[in-house]
């Protein structure tokens, strides 16, 4: 990451004034250097949410919130959804360039390889309640990884295998979690299939039917998972980094991220938004109706799939997603009434000053949930729709963490404002 030599931000704080380096980052964007802050002045920084705090220098995915931009590894997110594969795009997210076709020939090969789950892994569902939700199974699934394969830190070789073992095994494991909570048999992964298409037959087929793939969902799948593929610096991607800066291994901190995915302000957002949907539609109250319950902040209920922390314009992944829902529901021949009631609803926040003074659009899962739905997923497995496509960035971001020699522990400082000292009563 460049810094400029000459460019310093000048702090007058009540002991006198001390001076950050600005560093500058690709494409304009900067950050005061504050690490010799406490050093300099006694003071730190208070910041909610790390609303304005750069955790980290990354050379990953870039975001320009307020132009609606999106690149991994420089390349437009467009780009990559329009033509290239989800194992190719892990790959670039993960090692920095686009594969070769070798590269992408053995990394597919070595993927495939790895799908089965351990028998005695899958007895740890048996153990769990039908109603649990495929989250919670997931995210202790993917933890209890870490308790068959060894994933030494330090050992580039072994990080290599557990990232191709987290690749090829979460597909398999969020299925379970679907086939769990449907009371059904798992299946094994038919490694003849891409990546996408096993996914889909480990989730819709049998034990009793050959399952055929449909090409529209599997198309459209591949594309929703390159959408998620990663955020920079995301709550969970935040959490990956942050289990991983203590050393822990990736498994469990890939299983600290899903956790993190989970709430509903977060990746939950998608089956949120469903149940929105769903709710305006029971209760027949109309769009203009929920919208001003929801400006009058009635019972804090929100616009589920509207709103982002860094952009402050059109996310540019829901412009295609809401692409995809018109053609994958015309493919599929679904017309279904909760994309218009999404459609209706997103017209009106955008004509209305609450939404457009708050810079309010609709994010990335406002209208993903229509088409998985379309799909046959229950709204219970969406966000684990979501876990799989953000698994390649929680993955690159948690190597670059543990490879970048500016990486240390994370450990934000606090404000106390909690009871002074005092003395226990005598007894
Ligand atoms: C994949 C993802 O994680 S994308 C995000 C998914 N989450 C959602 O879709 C949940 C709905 N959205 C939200 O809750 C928020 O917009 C978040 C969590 C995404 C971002 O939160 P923040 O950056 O902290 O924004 P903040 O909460 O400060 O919102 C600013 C203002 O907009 C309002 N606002 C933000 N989002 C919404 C929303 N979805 N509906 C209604 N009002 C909203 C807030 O109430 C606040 O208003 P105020 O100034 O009157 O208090
Ligand atoms: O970046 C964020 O805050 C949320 C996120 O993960 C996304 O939008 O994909």
């Amino acid at each position: 990451m460049p810094e400029s030599e000459d460019q310093f931000a000048t702090l007058s704080y009540p002991g006198g004034q001390a001076q950050f380096p600005i560093r500058a980052a690709v494409d304009g964007h900067s950050s005061i250097d504050i690490s010799s802050l406490t050093k300099q002045t006694g003071l730190t920084t208070l910041d909610y949410g790390f609303v304005n705090t750069a955790s980290t220098a990354s050379a990953i995915t870039y975001i320009d919130g307020d132009e609606g931009i999106l690149r991994y590894r420089g390349y437009p997110i467009e780009q990559l959804a329009a033509g290239s594969t989800f194992l190719e795009v892990a790959w670039l997210l993960i090692n920095g360039e686009l594969p070769t076709a070798d590269e992408l020939g053995d990394f597919t090969e070595r993927i495939r390889h790895h799908t089965l789950v351990h028998e005695d892994l899958k007895q740890l569902f048996g153990a769990l309640p039908y109603h649990a939700h495929p989250m919670s199974m997931l995210s202790s699934a993917v933890g209890a990884l870490g308790t068959y394969y060894e994933a030494d830190v330090d050992d580039p070789e072994a990080v290599d295998l557990a990232t191709i073992r987290l690749l090829a095994k979460m597909p398999t494991i969020a299925s379970y979690a679907h086939k769990k909570s449907l009371g059904q048999a798992f299946l094994y992964p038919d490694n003849s299939l891409s990546y996408v298409e096993n996914f889909l037959r480990l989730n819709f087929g049998t034990m009793a039917e050959p399952y055929e793939v449909n090409p529209v969902v599997a198309k459209a799948l591949e594309r929703l998972l390159i959408l998620h593929a990663d955020h920079e610096q995301n709550a969970s991607t935040s959490t990956v980094r942050l289990v991983g800066s203590t050393k822990a291994n990736i498994f469990s901190s890939i299983s600290a991220g899903i956790s993190a995915l989970y709430g509903p302000l977060h990746g939950g957002a998608n089956e949120a938004v469903l149940e929105m949907l769903a709710g305006i539609q029971e209760s027949g109250e109309g769009v203009k109706k929920f919208v001003e319950r929801v400006k009058n902040k009635e019972g804090g209920v929100k616009l589920m799939g509207f709103g982002h922390r860094v952009y402050k314009n059109y996310d540019p992944r829901a412009k295609l997603v809401k692409e995809s829902a018109d053609a994958v529901l015309a493919e599929l021949g679904v017309h279904d009434p909760l994309l218009d009631i999404a459609k209706e609803l997103e017209q009106t926040a955008l004509e209305d000053d609450y939404f457009v003074s708050r810079k309010l659009y609709p994010n990335v899962d406002f209208y993903t949930g229509v088409i998985y739905k379309a799909m046959g997923f229950p709204p219970r497995m969406f966000t684990v729709l979501f876990a799989i496509g953000r698994l390649p960035g929680w993955i690159a971001q948690w190597r670059e963490v543990n490879t970048d020699p500016a990486s240390k522990i994370g450990r934000p400082q606090q404000l106390y404002v909690g009871a002074p000292k005092r003395d226990l009563p005598a007894r």
